[in-house]
């Protein structure tokens, strides 16, 4: 459905796309995450037509999109501040697009009608947008996007402006609606739940540069790289140095899982892979602080000062959590313990030689 080949933005010194190359098949919903200013924006809109390329193609259905205007190229667009007609009513938006196709009238009002069901505001096409909830002018802004049924719908950070409750909810809507209408969606956002949540495959963006493509569990189990983790969280990470299943790290030999690339790497270990122990047991750590996160599980994240290496993180239940200022022990379950290829060295502890064996 829609290719990018060696895309390249600039702007003046900046390289806001550099060569990206990416496909989006039909039917699927891509999500663009990344931080801010690392290209997402740019991205959408050189696939909208609203930004030229100075290097690299578009295609759309197979054909190369240069010097195909915006509204040729059969793309819905979405913006996060979903820059509604405030003199028009929610059906006048709706259909703004159908009629500027010219549709005709009955056709466009039937369309109205049922894409406002499926956003779930029935029968609300004569209230005013200015007299909406930011919710359900979100809802009006998905419908209008879809109302003139494009090839490929893009959507910038759709969800950006609500709450966060209202976000959850939203996020599972959209996703069943596109399954059910098997729209092709290409989405942008910073927020990675938010992302994991909504797209068959998630796409991070590094200036301008993609770093990491997979699927939700693919990216979340196995980042790429130091950048990649530390965008979606993790900050467990440590030069290290593999030798068979076991690992030199600043925190001491640490074991690996089976089949780790040897030698000199960079690793991650989840939260969930540092199990507190008694501190005579393991790598002896003082609780720093304790974060409650709330969730069904009552999850506390634990911040570990090590008495060698970098600061830890440990999760764990709220019965389970430590008091601040005391001490324990830490030990690593090798399952969380992950290799980061292609990991930007630079970004983590240097490398520390280990004063004992520990796993
Ligand atoms: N019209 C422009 N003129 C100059 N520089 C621009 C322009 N648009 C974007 N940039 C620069 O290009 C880079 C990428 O911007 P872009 O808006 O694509 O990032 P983003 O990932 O969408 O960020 P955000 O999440 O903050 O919206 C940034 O460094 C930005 O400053």
């Amino acid at each position: 459905m829609l290719r990018l080949d060696g895309v390249t933005v600039r702007f003046g010194e900046r390289t806001a796309l550099d060569a990206v190359d990416l496909e989006v098949a039909a039917h699927e919903t891509v999500c663009v995450l990344g931080p801010s200013g690392s290209g997402k924006s740019t991205l959408l809109r050189v696939v909208a037509g609203l930004q030229q390329a100075d290097a690299g193609r578009v295609l759309l259905s197979g054909r190369d999109q240069s010097g195909v205007p915006p509204h040729r190229r059969g793309v819905g667009l979405m913006f996060q501040d979903h820059q509604l007609f405030p003199q028009r009513d929610v059906a006048g938006n709706v259909a703004f697009g159908p009629r500027m196709h010219r549709t005709d009238r009955a056709e466009t009002g039937r369309r109205v009608a049922e894409l406002l069901d499926l956003v779930g505001l029935p029968g609300a096409g004569g209230r005013a947008v200015t007299a909406l909830s930011g919710g359900e002018q979100q809802r009006v802004a998905l419908a209008r996007a879809l109302a003139p049924e494009p090839k490929l719908l893009m959507l910038d950070e759709p969800l950006g402006q609500l709450d966060r409750g209202l976000r959850e909810r939203l996020v599972v809507e959209l996703r069943s609606l596109f399954r059910r209408l098997g729209t092709t969606v290409l989405a942008v956002t910073h927020d990675h739940g938010e992302a994991f949540a909504l797209a068959d495959r998630v796409v991070v963006m590094e200036n301008g540069r993609i770093a990491q493509a997979g699927t939700p569990l693919e990216v979340w189990q196995r980042p790429a790289s130091a950048f990649v983790a530390r965008f979606l969280g993790f900050d467990n990470i440590t030069a290290a140095t593999v030798h068979g299943e076991r690992a030199a790290t600043g925190w001491g030999h640490i074991a690996v899982p089976q089949g780790t690339p040897q030698g000199s790497t960079l690793l991650l270990v989840r939260p969930g892979g540092v199990l507190l122990r008694p501190p005579d047991e393991g790598l002896r750590c003082t609780v720093e602080a304790r974060t409650f996160r709330g969730g069904d599980a009552s999850t506390v994240t634990v911040l570990l000062r090590p008495h060698e290496g970098p600061a830890l993180e440990a999760a764990c239940t709220l019965r389970d959590a430590p008091e601040e200022g005391i001490e324990v022990g830490v030990v690593f379950d090798p399952r969380e313990v992950v290799a980061l290829h292609g990991g930007d060295r630079a970004d983590a502890e240097p490398p520390t030689e280990p004063v004992s064996s520990r796993s």
